[in-house]
């Protein structure tokens, strides 16, 4: 086998980005919202500069910068470099994610999985970088059939409760969702009573020409079981595109008493952040192959590695990838989403910034997105984005 020139981590730079805004769902405000940001610097040369990857920490969890700095990024940067290559001298992810979990106990996963996955996207993003590809084309000759989907579908999330937001606000919202090239949205609920979700559910679907098939619902976990139940027979008879995460993450019976009694399909996984946790839901939540959806986000998750791993969980549980849409609405996702044969990804045309969304030029039609073929995750092309991320090494 040939052996090309091993790679070396010559830098590792980590910072915090402000995603904060007015917004609230049936659990939190996001008003002091951040993301963890890592660069991670090559000693490949491309056009007289080291080749860079970068990763991020999706949405929803806050800065994981202590654990980056004491824990993970130590770890990382005092490998032995061989310890984290394969034997043609690439980046072995899967081995990278070993040296970063090294004297981790197991379970208890919380910001852990975070800072683990900030840097495996930054690793994913060098190594596609140094072989001059796309992120989706690299993952799907390594990990998929070498033919990945050339558009992913994608929904667009938001309907978010916020100060001064009236019912017809959130009319406007959607349509300019519809307008922007979505055929399905997204709004939460659980953070009013059930009449006034329901008024606003109704002006949405009113929105959508009547047809509750392009609306999901997401209770961002609040619901205890009598709720869940109550909600999940008003709401059934609109024909749902998903009722979402509708109790505690963890609380699989929860999750498979509303699947016994609600037809429509069901989405959760967003705060899975584990093999084991997901493989629990599997076990234990009920879920039906035929109809619900696996949110889990590869970004909070432990990064690709940890996602891969519950992949084929999936397949061995008989669930097809398809069945998986990811939470987040980020690139990282949609390159995983086309190479990996997986349902969609989400989307946050309004929230999120800089660090949501995909490339600057990225075109929306009948809710399916094309991916460009900006080398590694496309960063390069979100331009208020690299500029953040350019600053922390530059
Ligand atoms: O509001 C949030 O935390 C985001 C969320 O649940 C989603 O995108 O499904
Ligand atoms: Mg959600």
């Amino acid at each position: 086998m040939r052996k090309e020139p091993a790679v070396k981590i010559t830098n590792v730079y980590e910072g915090v980005v402000p995603i904060s805004s007015s917004i609230r769902n049936a659990w939190i405000d996001f008003s002091s919202m951040d993301c963890s940001i890592v660069a991670i610097e090559s000693d490949v040369i491309r056009d007289g500069k080291p080749v860079v990857g970068y990763g991020f920490n999706s949405n929803g969890r806050y800065s994981a910068g202590e654990i980056l700095r004491r824990r993970v990024l130590p770890r990382l940067i005092e490998a032995e470099p061989g310890s984290l290559l394969d034997e043609r001298g690439g980046l072995d992810h899967a081995k990278a994610w070993d040296v970063m979990m090294n004297n981790e106990k197991p379970g208890g996963h919380g910001e852990r999985s975070v800072a683990v996955g900030v840097v495996d996207m930054a690793l994913f993003d060098l190594a596609s970088k140094i072989e001059d590809k796309p992120l989706y084309q690299y993952l799907s000759e390594r990990y998929g059939d070498g033919q990945p989907d050339d558009s992913v579908f994608v929904y667009a999330a938001g309907g978010y409760y916020a100060p001064g937001k009236t019912v017809t606000d959130l009319q406007d919202e959607m349509r300019g969702f519809l307008d922007l090239g979505y055929d399905v949205v997204k709004m939460k609920i659980g953070g009013a009573d059930l009449a006034e979700d329901l008024r606003r559910i109704e002006a949405v679907i009113d929105v959508l020409d009547g047809d509750g098939s392009r609306l999901a619902v997401d209770v961002n976990g609040r619901f205890d079981l009598h709720t869940a139940l109550e909600y999940g027979r008003a709401i059934e008879p609109y024909g749902l595109f998903w009722y979402e995460e509708i109790g505690d993450p963890l609380d699989y019976h929860l999750n498979a008493t509303v699947a016994e009694h609600y037809t429509g399909s069901i989405a959760t996984g967003e705060n899975l952040f584990s093999l084991q946790d997901a493989r629990n839901l599997i076990r234990y939540g009920g879920l039906r192959p035929d109809r619900d959806t696996i949110q889990v986000d590869p970004a909070l998750s432990y990064g690709l590695v940890e996602y891969l791993r519950i992949q084929d969980m999936l397949r061995q549980h008989g669930w097809s990838s398809r069945r998986c849409i990811p939470h987040g609405g980020h690139q990282f996702s949609l390159h995983i989403a086309a190479a990996l044969k997986l349902g969609g990804n989400e989307s946050y045309p309004g929230e999120f910034q800089p660090t949501g969304g995909f490339a600057d030029d990225a075109v929306v039609e009948k809710s399916r997105v094309g991916l460009t073929d900006t080398p590694g995750i496309g960063f390069e092309s979100k331009a208020a984005f690299y500029k953040v991320l350019r600053a922390l090494h530059d």
